[in-house]
């Protein structure tokens, strides 16, 4: 064969080989479609990599990478204030552990399921590889509602949780964190529970704890930083910055929150911000105290913030913050939050940038829409990976049993952060297209992965 009926032959088997594969998915896995919106969006890139790399084919790496480790359900019984017994359904995923202990946060929201536990525990695979930390990928939940929940009532469930999978977990088999409804009271309750069946004071069990109990300064601000250090690189690539932008945030939660912070530090405006019920707007800019006080410390709805701020309306539903004309938004609420639709009133109406803080929050035809508009897309895996990367930083300061400043903590999540964008962008580049940051995530974070795998032999 020439050189070119070679590099044709094996483009073909590359294209062959990922059909195959997703089609297995598809027939393993019928009903979960986020997982398999997941497994789709990584795949697609990936098959400039087998063309180049046959060896990934002959290691059949992606269908191995698909299946998890393990997957755990359990039932959680628990006691409502009403002495009622209630009964939810909790998972934990372990993934994949080539790259170290299975790692990624537990989500308490009702609309959990297998096929969410499952997107989300894939995803953070690349995410954890893309750190540079020795970090593997899981995550875990359970289809419960803390809205409306009594200080107990989360207790005794949390406890309820922890008293399953604590036996799951160790600080070198998998190491929790929390994501949508767990915060530094779900996690310290989970560690306490963790504590006392275990017997040890393994503080490296768990990370996002609050910091009196070993847990990271800075973690609470990790991801929500991390993502507008990332779109900040992005934008300065650009030739662009931050200052003077007009800003969304989707979302009031723990990602939304510190993007809001840290965008407005760096001279942006927020203009508008959201929760599950509707959305709030303000030209003059939404005061991050204000939103604080709502979520952080009380358990308020985001429509109470009008109240405080005249100047601001507040709007129903949660899709209509995507027709606020806007210079860059921050998707940091849910996934598949942002449809086709929306990404095209956005694109009509002149975003400039995208970044994701949520999971997976634009839909696959968003993405297809943003990556072949001029827009500076930044997915989900690369630009919300401060979050983790600080909870690994995290285990390293309960190994060592020390703790580092707020200002070191930051330093080392701006230097991640940087090292992502350019690892992405690098691998964009030798794959030949340029500015395409879908595509250098996901290659960059794979083959780190599937290099450790073939290291590690047929296990
Ligand atoms: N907490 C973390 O460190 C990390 C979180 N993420 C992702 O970021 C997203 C948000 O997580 P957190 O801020 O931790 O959760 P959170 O529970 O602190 O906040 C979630 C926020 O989203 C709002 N929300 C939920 N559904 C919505 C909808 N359909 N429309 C508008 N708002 C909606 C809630 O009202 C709440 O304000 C999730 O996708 C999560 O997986 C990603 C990386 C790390
Ligand atoms: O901090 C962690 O371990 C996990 C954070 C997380 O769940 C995520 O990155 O989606």
């Amino acid at each position: 064969m020439t050189m070119t009926e070679t590099v044709k032959q094996n483009q073909m088997n590359a294209e062959e080989y990922v059909r195959d594969i997703y089609d297995k998915v598809l027939e393993r896995n019928p009903h979960e479609s986020e997982f398999n919106q997941a497994v789709k969006e990584i795949f697609d890139s990936l098959v400039p990599v087998f063309a180049k790399e046959p060896k990934y084919i002959e290691h059949n790496i992606l269908e191995q990478i698909v299946e998890p480790e393990r997957v755990i359900s359990f039932r959680v019984p628990w006691v409502d204030d009403n002495g009622k017994i209630q009964v939810n359904r909790g998972y934990r995923v372990q993934f994949n552990s080539a790259l170290g202990p299975y790692k990624g946060g537990i989500r308490f929201h009702p609309s959990v399921n297998l096929s969410i536990i499952k997107f989300l525990g894939f995803e953070q695979i690349f995410k954890n590889s893309l750190t540079g930390q020795p970090i593997g990928g899981g995550k875990g939940g359970a289809d419960f509602d803390p809205k409306g929940k009594s200080d107990g009532e989360i207790m005794r469930f949390t406890q309820s949780f922890m008293t399953e999978l604590w036996r799951h977990i160790g600080p070198d088999v998998d190491v929790p964190a929390g994501d949508i409804g767990v915060g530094a009271r779900e996690i310290g309750y989970m560690f306490g529970q963790y504590k006392r069946l275990r017997g040890a004071y393994e503080a490296g069990v768990i990370t996002g704890k609050n910091p009196m109990v070993g847990g990271s300064i800075g973690r609470k601000e990790a991801t929500g930083y991390g993502l507008v250090y990332f779109v900040n690189e992005m934008l300065k690539d650009h030739g662009l910055s931050l200052e003077g932008q007009k800003v969304i945030v989707s979302g009031s939660g723990n990602v939304s929150t510190y993007a809001m912070e840290k965008a407005i530090q760096l001279g942006a405006t927020v203009v508008a911000c959201s929760d599950s019920d509707g959305y709030v707007y303000d030209e003059n800019g939404i005061d991050v105290e204000t939103v604080k006080e709502l979520k952080e410390k009380g358990n308020e709805r985001i429509s109470e913030y009008v109240n405080r701020h005249p100047s601001a309306t507040y709007h129903e539903g949660c899709t209509g913050i995507w027709t606020i004309p806007c210079d860059i938004a921050f998707p940091c609420a849910t996934q598949n939050e942002i449809d086709e639709e929306a990404a095209k009133t956005l694109v009509e109406n002149g975003v400039k940038a995208v970044g994701e803080g949520a999971n997976m929050p634009s839909t696959l035809e968003a993405i297809d829409l943003f990556v072949e508009s001029d827009v500076h897309y930044a997915p989900a895996k690369a630009a919300n990976a401060g979050g983790v990367a600080v909870s690994s930083f995290e285990m390293s300061q309960n190994s060592m049993r020390l703790s580092w400043t707020f200002e070191e903590v930051d330093e080392k999540l701006q230097e991640t952060m940087k090292n992502i964008y350019t690892s992405c962008v690098e691998a964009a580049n030798e794959y030949g297209d340029p500015d395409n940051l879908v595509l250098g995530a996901n290659i960059a974070g794979f083959v780190k992965v599937a290099d450790a795998m073939i290291a590690q032999g047929v296990i």
